[in-house]
């Protein structure tokens, strides 16, 4: 199932819902924690509208139950459950995809390595939670900031971690790089497919135009492609400025986080040639002490099948990875040492 856009997506989730329940579609529990709040309500809507998802299980320190509640009228298939603060190993109990959405956003002027002395713990104490309950999960991390929070829930897990079953959530740069690219050229977004590697925050973000039919004519190193650069490296700023104090982007994130969601499910479930991108443990940039990173994905019924090299770089998308690199490893070390010395 494509899941380009939602007017794709409702009639074939409608479908789905009929469909999908004969016996050789696999069933698939996924749990949403941090199902109360602004990402968290619309991922999980459009979660039950997912006919892969056949269990929901929504969980918050407030308001999942009536999350749960009022979603589970929905008319999918899908059952859904909402539970209270007291009751995350319940809410995990069978969950094979755990989606972490918990935690604060930022307010206009914040990084989001200001988010860090808040959620680093709670993105700890949850993986925690779902190392002891449900290990061998696919564990999809939003909570930012992401190239710290992903490192914390592999160093978290210790010798269970499966570099193959955690993912970093990076669509929605890919998501934002389509749209403001289509906005340049006049192409459909959904016909334009920007890889984009690194990390998720800033100068860690880099987007590869240069492998973009559609941003050929851009000139490279000029003002149309370091404005489109720049615009998708700070999408987020744009986003948390427009809110003006009360948070950042939550609709396109649920948008995101669902259509990640769904190449998982699907890539669970054997179709094979799903990629996707994804920040992962890797081995791209190791030898220069990289051990997480964003890159194309091709997703199998194990999570990660194979990591895709990053390809030919133009001169000025290299001097943006030299950029990223620095930045990457003294975030991704932040987080390790934070689960070293708690
Ligand atoms: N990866 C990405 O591309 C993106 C990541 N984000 C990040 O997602 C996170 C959530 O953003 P919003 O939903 O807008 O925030 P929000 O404040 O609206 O919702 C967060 C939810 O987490 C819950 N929560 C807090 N501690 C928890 C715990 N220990 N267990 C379970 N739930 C807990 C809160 O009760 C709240 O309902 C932020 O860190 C934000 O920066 C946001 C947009 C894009
Ligand atoms: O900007 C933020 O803080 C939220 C985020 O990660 C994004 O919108 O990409």
């Amino acid at each position: 199932m494509m899941f380009s856009s939602l007017s794709r997506f409702a009639p074939v989730a409608a479908r789905g819902a009929r469909g999908f329940a004969s016996s050789s579609a696999r069933h698939h529990k996924v749990a949403v924690l941090g199902a109360g709040g602004g990402i968290g309500q619309p991922l999980s809507l459009l979660l039950k509208l997912d006919p892969l998802v056949t269990q929901l299980s929504l969980y918050d320190i407030r308001g999942a139950p009536g999350v749960g509640a009022d979603i589970s009228h929905i008319d999918t298939a899908s059952n859904v459950k909402g539970y209270p603060a007291d009751q995350l190993e319940v809410a995990l109990d069978g969950a094979e995809v755990v989606i972490i959405p918990a935690g604060v956003p930022r307010k206009p002027g914040m990084t989001r390595d200001d988010l860090f002395n808040t959620n680093a713990s709670i993105v700890r104490d949850l993986s925690k939670a779902c190392a002891k309950v449900c290990p061998d999960a696919h564990m999809l991390i939003i909570s930012n900031p992401v190239n710290s929070t992903v490192p914390i829930v592999a160093s978290t897990y210790g010798s269970k971690f499966n570099p193959n079953r955690l993912f970093g959530v990076t669509t929605l740069d890919v998501v934002r790089s389509s749209r403001f690219l289509g906005e340049i050229t006049g192409e459909k977004p959904e016909d334009i497919r920007v890889t984009v590697i690194g990390g998720h925050s800033g100068v860690t973000i880099v987007p590869l135009l240069s492998q973009t039919p559609q941003a050929q004519k851009l000139q490279f190193g000029g003002a149309e492609w370091s404005n489109l650069v720049h615009r998708i490296q700070f999408g987020g700023d744009e986003v948390v400025k427009a809110k003006d104090g009360a948070g950042s982007a939550t609709l396109s994130m649920a948008y995101a986080g669902a259509k990640f969601s769904n190449q998982l499910l699907r890539a669970l479930n054997g179709e094979k040639g799903i990629i996707a991108p994804s920040f992962v443990r890797s081995p791209l940039f190791e030898s220069e002490g990289v051990e997480f990173f964003s890159s194309n994905i091709e997703l199998g019924t194990g999570g990660v099948e194979k990591i895709h090299q990053v390809g030919a770089l133009a001169p000025e998308e290299q001097k943006l990875v030299d950029a990223c690199i620095p930045e990457l490893i003294k975030n991704i070390k932040k987080g390790q040492e934070f689960v070293a010395s708690s």
